[in-house]
């Protein structure tokens, strides 16, 4: 429990970045922006990646636009650096996006 709270180096980091297409690192925190076609499919992904936040206890700060989705994630018990939990989390939203019309 106490490794899955470690931060992660800049290797580590940019190797798993290279396995989530459209992720990206800025300001320590790992964030995508995701498009829709219209306002309410977004807002709907706002209630699901809550409620694998609840599942995951680990959570995003989640800025819903018209048509966009921005989420930013990281270890607020790590110092506010990004963890493998930042990274599980990030995988469980991808996964379900598509599903969303998100893009
Ligand atoms: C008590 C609870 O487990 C903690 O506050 C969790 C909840 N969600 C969290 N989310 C994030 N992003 N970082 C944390 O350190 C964190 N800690």
């Amino acid at each position: 429990m106490d490794g899955q709270v470690d931060p992660l180096t800049d290797k580590e980091i940019e190797d798993r970045l290279a396995e989530l297409p459209g992720w990206s690192v800025a300001e320590d925190r790992l964030t995508r922006t995701y498009r829709f076609d219209s306002h309410l499919p977004a807002a709907a992904m706002v209630v699901h990646v809550a409620q694998i936040q609840e599942e995951l206890d680990h959570h995003s700060e989640q800025t819903l636009g018209y048509n966009t989705l921005a989420v930013a994630v990281n270890t607020h018990s790590a110092g506010g650096r990004i963890t493998d939990r930042d990274f599980v989390l990030a995988q469980r939203i991808e996964a379900v996006a598509a599903g969303h019309g998100a893009r």
